[in-house]
């Protein structure tokens, strides 16, 4: 049994309707056992919480780690010249290891912005899942699978193996999907035994969903389908819980067919703003009811990993989209990063807000800076003002990851050293 009291907070569970209060945390073991104005039980562990925000943890509802190696590597490409000339040779390269620290990069770099649950897609997936045992983050994970290639069968055994080796370990940090790569890459026989797989092991589906105009174009001259209208077909739109990423290119109809999933679809406006892959139509799909969560895709194209980054932009562009700045609110963007990210990683009811009986993910911001003074509102501060350099501790399953920006489970140091000798020598000459 272990308890850490977070004291004297400014504490914003972002709870529908609540507003931020001054109190006082009590975590015992994974989970929060009270919070309230003040709490007099003591703990073996007191974090003084004066000036600081403590808030739910972000959820990154959509990432590749270890592409965290290809950061700043490649600009100003569309997305296919990307992905066929630059990513996929590099991560031809990748051996199992590169993939190990590529993963301890980007989760530190997560945890370091406060993140402290992700959905990732990959290859050689039990060394992310090393990683996120390790390090102590949460993490659904997903072996991406691509239908084009005649091993194709082989890594459908890998996502098979991945789901039976890990799913609910690490304390049940870890869970698993499966991983159609996406429409273009995917055949329909080959998403039918990704979905037919995932049915069987009872996990939920993890794909890449109409990210650009070319994709729209390919699917409607092969299949004389919209992209969303393709995966209906193939009956993955119908399956438990789908997690969809991108939706940049969707027609009213496919809008409509999204309102009925279940799961939703992970937004990544800072990679869809780079590849210009357009502007997703975030505000249509709440309206029709889909879950929206927001994710930074891999670092190959995001450059970043800062949740706080993907939320700023969400309210901007979708403010812009509309020409109206009403259209779109602070806390709309907040409640996507966090209770959106809950739903679309299946974990809605155990994080997200900040609730008695809800698993202990959370961040604390320290508001002791210019650029966060005065707080007029808390909302507008966290979307508009706060970046992922202003978290200051990281709290995962009841566990301090980060305490006054210093990591506590992984040697930072030697990350940086043995991520840029791997770098260095995948990328070369590329
Ligand atoms: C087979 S593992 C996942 C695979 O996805 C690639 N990827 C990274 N970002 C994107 C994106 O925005 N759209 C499509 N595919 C992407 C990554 O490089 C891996 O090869
Ligand atoms: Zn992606």
């Amino acid at each position: 049994m272990s308890a850490i009291k977070i004291k004297g907070a400014t504490i914003f569970t972002m709870v529908r309707g609540e507003a931020p209060y001054e109190g006082d945390i009590f975590i015992r073991d994974s989970r929060i056992a009270s919070i309230g104005p003040s709490i007099a039980e003591e703990a073996e562990e007191t974090l003084d919480g004066r000036g600081m925000l403590a808030m739910p943890g972000l959820v990154n509802a959509h990432q590749h780690s270890p592409m965290s190696l290809l950061r700043a590597f490649s600009d100003d490409l569309k997305l296919m010249d990307w992905l066929e000339r630059k990513m996929l040779p590099a991560e031809n390269r990748m051996t199992p290891e590169d993939i190990y620290w590529g993963a301890k990069l980007g989760i530190a770099e997560m945890i370091k912005s406060g993140t402290t649950a992700f959905a990732d897609m990959y290859i050689h997936m039990n060394e992310i899942a090393e990683a996120v045992k390790e390090t102590g983050i949460r993490a659904s994970l997903t072996r991406g699978v691509i239908g084009l290639e005649d091993d194709g069968g082989r890594r459908m055994g890998e996502a098979a193996d991945l789901i039976d080796r890990w799913h609910g370990q690490a304390d049940g940090r870890i869970t698993t999907m499966v991983g159609p790569h996406a429409p273009y890459t995917c055949p329909p026989h080959f998403m039918k035994e990704a979905l037919a797989l995932a049915a069987d092991k009872g996990v939920p589906v993890h794909t890449h969903l109409a990210e650009t105009v070319e994709e729209t174009a390919k699917i409607r001259e092969k299949y004389n389908r919209t992209p969303t209208e393709y995966l209906a077909d193939t009956g993955l739109l119908s399956h438990d819980h789908i997690l969809l990423a991108h939706g940049v290119h969707l027609t009213p109809e496919d809008i409509k067919l999204l309102g009925g999933i279940k799961g939703g679809m992970a937004h990544n406006p800072v990679s869809n703003l780079k590849l210009a892959c357009g502007i997703a139509p975030v505000a249509e799909l709440l309206k029709q009811g889909t879950t929206v969560g927001l994710g930074t895709d891999g670092a190959g194209s995001a450059t970043t990993l800062d949740m706080f980054e993907e939320i700023k932009a969400t309210a901007w562009l979708q403010k812009l989209r509309s020409g109206n700045p009403a259209s779109f609110t602070a806390g709309e963007a907040l409640a996507m990063a966090t209770a959106g990210g809950a739903e679309l990683l299946g974990l809605r009811g155990e994080i997200g807000t900040l609730e008695a009986g809800k698993k202990a993910d959370i961040i604390l911001i320290d508001l002791r800076k210019p650029h966060l003074q005065p707080v007029h509102h808390a909302e507008s501060l966290l979307a508009y003002s706060v970046g992922g350099a202003d978290v200051d501790t990281t709290i995962v399953n009841g566990c301090i990851l980060m305490q006054g920006r210093r990591l506590l489970t992984m040697d930072e140091e030697e990350i940086l050293r043995e991520t840029a000798v791997r770098a260095r020598r995948i990328t070369a000459g590329i």
